[in-house]
């Protein structure tokens, strides 16, 4: 079975053929060379004439950290050094599509990681057919300088953050010094001599040329000298069993130097078969039929069965990579392994996945999946965040930041693409020009988008069947996946900002992304909801979906310009998130159904029967004179005209824009952006269009002193106030808020009674006031003095309190 499991993996990855190997009987693990006499001596001089250098300061707390740390999972070093050998292999297979001689010949070329355990010494060895690294990598990059990640896997362990990410922060190999107190690195690049990086993590690490030690050809073996607390490592059983768990998902073969016990037949040595004889006799007289058959047996050499051991690479993973497999077999539980291998986090559980094969014009094989949680300020990096899907080629690894696999609203998806249909042999850039790239993402978000529908189908199944057996008070609410429920909400609570970018930056992929689209609505209450729901629930003759922005869905509930709406019962979309803006700007329409702003001047609020339309043709013709005079008022530059309204109910005005203009929503929007330039967006301001309603006492009041009077400057006070409060009121923000302020003001004076000759007296004692009091003066008011003063300013107004102001005297 193992050696079937070898060969599929060697066929899978392209490996050149496995050499035979003959079991080895050897007496003891003991094989390699470099603890005897002769090779320490040696040894201890080359390490003598060796670099001593200091590790970076980072690292050197990085190391303190790890060395004294109390975290019990130490099993997580293993996992590192498996994933820098397999890291490594990546790179020389890599390299050696361009130039197939680099992998060298024989051994050399085969790409695997060997581990091996001398158990006397406690030493652990683990071997990589790499890339290797020079001398100038080995101090580069295990210790003078501090890798970008060093930093925050510091503060994250002075928050007391879980060792086991280490390998995300990209300084994975440091974990070693949880179980050694030595390690020896010794590597061997093409371009460089054999060099051994050791160190005791006392703060320095020795770096000398290896010119004694057995060739690596080329590669890593990283010699591991365990520390007493870590003696566990030093069984064989252990490592089998931690290897093949780290080991499941990596795509080059590891074999564990083992033993094991054989069954095997030695001939019987004299002295035995004396003894043999001697029982023999004893028991002649119950010798029966048997005597026949031993006669015969007699002829035969004589032979005993004996248990032996063998040593023998020992192969302990399943290289056949998961997504190669058919999706039918691979159980969810290998999914959710594979995931935590590719994102290095151990614990995490994915939200969903996809595995598929495309056929066709472009040949590849993926699996996708949705992280439970968006990465860490997911919208603010938007446009920096790195891609997470790794790309194959026919089982090659070749990158795992490329850009042009996903489009950037789904960059927070994770996973691989094994393509058959790209070239092995060209550079990354013109890969990335490879007209299958663009299928390969066409059919990659097709799918990813698929899989996103998934969860809200069966969230909804669910939900549905959830609310059948609550009626039936069963018990039993099995879905197909038992988290199901609420498993969009999640979702969207997590990328639905995603989506919506999609449908802003997406074009060709728009409709299948509005499906997914879920907004706050009039009558979905606390829930989220669906455009197809909102169409389902559409009324007999509605055309459109009605919808309107601003900051809450309380105060869009409240808005005047949705009162007939919902009045009329229609379903109201409520747009809450900056981000609607650009979506409706896009998205114009949903099921051959127009989207509406109920903001905008087109607005219709359903059908009109004839009598209607009459009534509404005669309220105009009776209202032209005020609206030609009102628009004559506010002046050509702020609005466009002055109507009557047909979606109006309780208000007396709003202010509509144009269909093709801005929101004022929108206008809040951009003028909040700290770097907005508004004189170079004036055009896209929407026109405005002051709408009355004709049913309210306040207009109807104001019609008939206009007709009375058109030159009465209080009704042409009132007509603006009313225009600046209906500005406030339909979201815009004043462009002249003190002319507004002072109009205010004067109606309130009037409410109050205050005499206008009353100002005189304040802006006198204004004049009179000096600006700053002197010196001198102050020093004339004894401090008390003032104080007094204060005391029976507040006197008075305690007093005054008791009596009602004039306002209150009205209402009263
Ligand atoms: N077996 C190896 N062969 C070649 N280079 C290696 C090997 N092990 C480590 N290195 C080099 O040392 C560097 C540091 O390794 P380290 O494990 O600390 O970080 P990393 O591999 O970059 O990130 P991660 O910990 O996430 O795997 C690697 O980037 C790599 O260049």
């Amino acid at each position: 079975k193992e050696q079937n499991v070898a060969d599929s993996a060697t066929e899978t990855l392209n490996l050149p053929p496995k050499v035979e190997l003959e079991p080895k009987v050897v007496p003891s693990a003991k094989v390699t060379d470099h603890e005897t006499p002769a090779r320490e001596a040696a040894l201890k001089q080359q390490r003598a004439g060796g670099e001593k250098f200091e590790f970076q300061a980072e690292v050197n707390r990085l190391m303190d950290i790890i060395i004294n740390s109390l975290y019990s999972n130490k099993d997580i070093f293993l996992r590192e050094l498996i994933s820098n050998a397999s890291d490594a292999l990546d790179k020389i297979r890599f390299l050696s599509l361009t130039d197939p001689t680099i992998l060298g010949e024989g051994e050399a070329a085969k790409l695997e990681i060997k581990i091996k355990l001398d158990k006397e010494n406690k030493i652990l060895t683990i071997r990589d057919r790499g890339i290797g690294m020079t001398k100038e990598d080995l101090i580069k990059n295990l210790g003078t300088i501090a890798k970008s990640g060093t930093s925050s896997f510091l503060e994250q362990m002075q928050k007391g953050g879980d060792l086991n990410l280490i390998g995300q922060f990209g300084v994975g190999f440091y974990s070693v010094y949880l179980v050694a107190d030595t390690v020896e690195v010794v590597s061997k690049h093409n371009t460089d001599k054999q060099w051994v990086w050791e160190s005791q993590a006392d703060g320095s690490f020795t770096v000398y040329e290896d010119a004694d030690g057995e060739s690596l050809e080329r590669g890593t073996e990283i010699r591991i000298h365990l520390k007493d607390e870590a003696s566990e490592y030093a069984d064989e059983d252990k490592l089998k069993a931690l290897v093949s768990r780290y080991s499941q998902f990596i795509n080059f073969p590891i074999s564990l130097w083992a033993s094991k016990e054989v069954d095997k037949e030695v001939p019987v040595e004299e002295e035995e078969e004396v003894e043999d004889d001697v029982a023999d006799s004893k028991d002649e007289e119950e010798s029966t039929e048997e005597e026949e058959e031993e006669v015969e047996e007699e002829d035969k050499p004589k032979t005993k069965t004996t248990k032996e051991t063998v040593w023998d690479w020992e192969l302990l993973n399943d290289v056949k990579p998961v997504w190669l497999r058919s999706p039918k077999d691979v159980p969810d539980e290998d999914y959710v392994k594979f995931y935590q291998s590719l994102t290095k986090e151990s614990w995490a559980k994915p939200m969903s996945w996809a595995h598929f094969n495309a056929e066709g014009d472009v040949e590849f094989k993926a699996i996708l999946y949705i992280p439970a949680s968006a990465p860490p300020q997911f919208y603010d990096n938007y446009y920096t965040i790195s891609p997470d899907v790794k790309l194959y080629v026919r089982r090659v690894f070749i990158s795992d930041d490329f850009d042009d696999l996903l489009p950037r609203y789904l960059i927070f998806l994770k996973g691989i693409v094994d393509s058959d249909t790209l070239p092995l042999n060209v550079s990354r850039e013109m890969l990335q020009q490879h007209s299958a790239l663009k299928l390969i993402k066409k059919k990659l978000v097709r799918k990813a988008l698929d899989m996103i529908r998934k969860i809200a189908e069966d969230d909804e199944d669910d939900t549905k069947k959830g609310a059948d057996d609550d009626e039936a008070e069963s018990a039993d609410k099995g879905s197909k996946d038992p988290e199901a429920r609420g498993k969009y909400a999640k979702f969207w609570g997590q990328y639905g900002k995603a989506i919506k970018l999609g449908i802003i930056e997406d074009a060709s992929n728009r409709v299948r992304l509005a499906k997914l689209l879920r907004v706050h609505t009039s009558k979905s209450g606390d829930k989220l909801t669906s455009l197809e729901e909102y169409v389902s629930r559409m009324k007999p003759g509605q055309k459109q979906l009605y919808f309107i922005s601003g900051e809450s869905k309380e105060q869009l509930a409240q808005s005047p310009f949705v009162e007939k709406l919902l009045k009329k019962d229609y379903e109201v979309i409520y747009f809450t998130d900056p981000i609607d803006e650009y979506v409706t700007g896009q998205l114009t329409e949903f099921d051959d159904k127009k989207f509406q702003d109920a903001t905008k001047e087109d607005l219709k609020v359903g059908e009109r029967d004839e009598d209607e339309k009459k009534k509404f043709k005669e309220t105009k013709e009776e209202f032209k004179d005020l609206t030609k005079w009102w628009k004559d008022v506010l002046g050509g530059s702020e609005v466009e005209g002055v109507k009557v309204s047909k979606r109006l109910h309780r208000t007396p005005c709003v202010v509509v824009t144009s269909k093709y203009g801005w929101s004022a929503n929108m206008e809040r929007l951009m003028k909040a952006q700290a770097m907005a330039d508004d004189s170079k967006h004036a055009y896209m301001k929407g026109r405005r269009t002051l709408e009355i309603n004709a049913n309210h006492p306040l207009i109807r009041e104001l019609k008939a002193k206009v007709a009375a009077d058109p030159e009465d400057e209080s009704a042409k006070d009132s007509a603006k106030l009313i225009y600046e409060t209906a500005l406030l009121e339909s979201g815009f923000a004043l462009d002249k808020p003190k002319e507004f302020a002072a109009r205010l003001y004067e109606v309130i004076q009037k409410d109050l009674g205050v005499d206008a000759g009353d100002f005189a007296g304040v802006e006198e004692a204004e004049e009179d006031e000096p600006e700053e009091p002197t010196k001198e003066a102050e020093a004339e008011t004894p401090a008390d003095e003032a104080d007094v003063e204060v005391t029976s300013a507040k006197d008075e107004e305690v007093e005054g309190a008791d009596e009602p102001s004039k306002l209150e005297k009205d209402e009263l």
